[in-house]
């Protein structure tokens, strides 16, 4: 059943009587106006299906006989249409028969002519409660029914699944590893998924930032110390046959450099003021946003170390390279806020998702998570609508034209829409046929506006 708005408890709980007898219908709908609900009124078949595609009805309460066909008909459009709205019938006669067809057609109750108004108020109560519940119960289902860990790899792109499979490889080798990719894409993620997929996976994982702390502290933490005050075992002792996750690499000073290389060739360390060396078992995971060959050649990294850890490289591609995950992703991390915020929101617009595909992601995976959060924060629905999202990702940020003159204007615009296509589309071809311009003109608008491809 999809998520619709009309699920949440917030809104307003909204009716739709469909009876034929004006008398009828408008006692009806007076009543439960003034039991607090939002009422329409219809007369036939025809009518109660037209206004049900326009507008959410979380409840409708149907006569048996209607002048262009039967509420037993009219119930099964509705779910067919409607599947959200539950549906109680009004027959005239309470015979066994019709309870039956009613209730075989998937009406939650029925109310017998002369509906008397306690019995309805009593009956509506109880369905919307229920309904309540029912999607309640949904929700969690769903929740239980997906695997919750935080260090999930999100994402069925092909580029993910490549990756996957070259992590399930790795893993098992216990060799050392060295991750590249822009901020954000998930390194961290990555280098934990090859340590629990591992051999040594009951062993530890220890993660160490290098570029966070001075020089001696780092060395001590990695190394170990034995001098006065400041005794530890460091983390690659520490790790046993686990793994050490060196994040940002590039960062580690050229002496600390050579220690970690004179650890990883001979397996063996010696903390700080020590005087016995300890051997070294633990994986080495380094990642990098920088490109060391680079960094090789402006001589501040250690070549040696370099290709001591450049054996196994894994490329994690920028979220603009895999445009498809965005759909599963902005899915799970709604999951993830809304229940850490005890907000209800299940799901996002085609139209926001439509914009997340475009928008330029520079930092990645954790941006998208941080507009998610974000969204669903300011999201006053069950659904995350795309004025929800931060006004920069939407390059509504973006500085508007330096002149009033309408021509420069609709250049700027114009320069701003074919961009945020081509980031979405980078087919020419298709971004051609969604911008409905024929691919020469396409051509000439990304000459003329100075547009990067
Ligand atoms: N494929 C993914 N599925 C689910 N979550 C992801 C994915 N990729 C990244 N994330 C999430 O994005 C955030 C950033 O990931 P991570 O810290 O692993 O990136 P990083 O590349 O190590 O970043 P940095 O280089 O800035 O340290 C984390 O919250 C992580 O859980």
């Amino acid at each position: 059943m999809p998520a619709s708005d009309s699920r949440t408890s917030s809104l307003p709980r909204s009716v739709l009587i469909v009876e034929d007898e004006n008398v009828i219908r408008s006692t009806l709908a007076e009543f439960l106006a003034s039991e607090g609900y939002v009422v329409e009124g219809v007369g036939t078949v025809a009518e109660a299906l037209a206004l049900a595609h326009q507008q959410e009805f979380q409840v409708a309460v149907c006569d048996v006989q209607l002048p262009d066909g039967d509420g037993i008909n009219l119930l099964r459009r509705l779910q067919q249409i409607k599947p959200d709205t539950f549906v109680l019938i009004i027959t005239a006669y309470a015979t066994v028969e019709t309870a039956v067809e009613a209730f075989k057609a998937g009406a939650f109750d029925y109310l017998v002519k002369p509906v008397i108004f306690d019995d309805l108020a009593h009956k509506l109560q109880r369905v919307f409660e229920y309904r309540q519940l029912f999607f309640e119960n949904q929700c969690l289902r769903r929740e239980l029914s997906q695997p919750q860990q935080f260090d999930q790899i999100i994402g069925s792109s092909k580029p993910i699944k490549d990756l996957q499979l070259t992590i399930a490889k790795i893993a098992a080798a216990h060799s050392n590893v060295l991750l590249v990719g822009e901020t954000g894409t998930g390194k961290e993620l990555f280098a934990r998924a090859i340590h629990s997929t591992g051999p040594m996976q009951d062993e530890q994982f220890l993660a160490v930032n290098c570029g966070t702390r001075p020089i001696e502290l780092l060395e001590s933490e990695l190394f170990g110390s034995e001098t006065g005050g400041n005794s530890q075992p460091g983390i690659l002792r520490t790790a046993g046959q686990g793994t050490v996750f060196l994040d940002e690499i590039a960062q580690l000073p050229m002496g600390t450099q050579t220690k970690l290389l004179r650890a990883i060739e001979y397996q063996e360390s010696m903390p700080a003021g020590g005087s016995q060396t300890y051997s070294v078992q633990a994986r080495i995971i380094a990642s990098t946003s920088q490109d060391l060959m680079r960094l090789v050649g402006d001589g501040t990294f250690q070549e040696d170390l370099f290709y001591r850890l450049d054996g196994v490289k894994i490329r994690i591609p920028p979220l603009r390279e895999r445009l498809d995950d965005i759909p599963e992703l902005v899915d799970a991390f709604i999951a993830r806020h809304s229940r850490a915020m005890r907000k209800r929101v299940t799901g996002a617009t085609s139209e926001t998702i439509r914009l997340l595909m475009s928008a330029q992601w520079k930092g990645n995976v954790r941006q998208l998570d941080n507009a998610i959060e974000r969204a669903v924060i300011m999201c006053d629905g069950d659904t995350i609508e795309s004025h929800d999202l931060p006004p920069d990702l939407l390059g509504l940020g973006q500085p508007l034209p330096d002149t009033d003159d309408l021509r420069s204007a609709l250049r700027h615009y114009e320069r701003l829409h074919i961009s945020r296509v081509l980031r979405q589309w980078p087919d020419k071809r298709e971004a051609a046929k969604r911008l409905r311009l024929g691919l020469s003109s396409l051509y000439r608008k990304i000459e003329e506006l100075d547009i990067e491809t």
